[in-house]
């Protein structure tokens, strides 16, 4: 098993008589990109600031690099960076000037880090322009910039992706991607953009009204992703009837009188297409569906609703 960078145990956050977060057991291990996911007000924000010290926690411990000492603590929180409360940067400043000043107020002895974390997130060309004419991408690469520029072992993102265009996007897809996997960087991230955020991440966290309800592989939740065979035909009664000889009829349904959806199915579509043909039925469709992390979620909130485990 990899060594743990995070965990936290039973931690909890109250508000006057709000519970915001309740009893959070989370665990991130070396070289996980996590990726945090819950609806607007589930509690992500408040389980980040309390991992990076900005509020305290009203119950439970948290522990780096697996030790909740204080005393190691303080140490190793130094190994963590956080873009939680983004940094202010002064408009009339270049990038370096900007980045140098918090060299400066963060007490970093080497100023070769400046350029170095400039140059990992792709701005040293831009150095000297000042920061008012970066555009929204470069201002957060900048961001980035700060957040790495003490070499982390791990980095918290809150909503990195927020308000950039495709372009954008894809820059900071590629930064982090490579900062984990060039210079071994953890990374803990909250995105509303699931799609996005199931392109990078090895591991989630589902957090729903302050509580986890599941924390989950990539490869455990890729196996759980659920498959569709979707048909639409034009003779519904004479597609269902040939669908029995291979599959069994509670494993698919029918909807609008001209579409069949085939659940986790063991038979493929071209043993259902070469069928349909024998027996002469009109296919004018068929297609695999393969359930989405933003399904996935939608069902275990919806589910968790129903049991009222909230
Ligand atoms: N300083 C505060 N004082 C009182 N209540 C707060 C405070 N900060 C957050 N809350 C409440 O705690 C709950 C969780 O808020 P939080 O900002 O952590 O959620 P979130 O998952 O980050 O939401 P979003 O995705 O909208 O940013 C909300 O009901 C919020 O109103």
């Amino acid at each position: 098993m990899p060594e743990k960078v995070l965990e936290t145990k039973n931690l909890s956050k109250r508000y006057g008589r709000q519970l915001a977060v309740k009893d959070l057991n989370m665990t991130i291990y070396k070289g996980d990109i996590y990726g945090f996911i819950g609806e607007n007000g589930a509690g992500k924000s408040t389980v980040l600031r309390m991992l990076t010290g900005l509020t305290k926690p009203s119950s439970g411990e948290v522990s780096f690099f697996g030790s909740t000492k204080h005393k190691d603590r303080v140490e190793n929180q130094k190994r963590m960076s956080a873009l939680v409360d983004a940094p202010s940067f002064y408009p009339n400043m270049s990038a370096k000037q900007n980045l140098e000043y918090y060299r400066l107020q963060r007490g970093i002895l080497e100023k070769e880090l400046v350029m170095e974390s400039l140059e990992k997130v792709g701005l040293a060309t831009h150095s000297k322009k000042k920061f008012k004419h970066f555009s929204l991408g470069m201002k957060q690469r900048l961001a980035l910039a700060y957040t790495i520029m003490e070499r982390p072992d791990l980095i918290v993102l809150d909503e990195p992706i927020n308000g950039l265009d495709p372009a954008g996007i894809i820059q900071i897809r590629e930064l982090i991607l490579e900062l984990n996997q060039k210079h071994h960087v953890t990374f803990l991230i909250t995105s509303h953009l699931l799609a996005e955020l199931a392109q990078v991440a090895t591991a989630y966290g589902f957090l729903q009204h302050g509580v986890l309800l599941e924390e989950i592989t990539k490869k455990e939740l890729d196996k759980k992703l659920l498959t569709k065979i979707k048909i639409f035909v034009e003779d519904i009664t004479a597609a269902t009837t040939t669908l029995e000889l291979i599959c069994d009829a509670s494993l698919f349904e029918v909807r609008n009188h001209y579409e069949i959806v085939v659940q986790n199915p063991h038979i493929s579509i071209e043993e259902i297409s070469r069928l349909f043909f024998e027996k002469r039925i009109y296919v004018q469709k068929i297609y695999e569906e393969i359930e989405t992390l933003e399904t996935y979620f939608n069902q275990l909130t919806d589910a968790a609703k129903g049991r009222d485990v909230l």
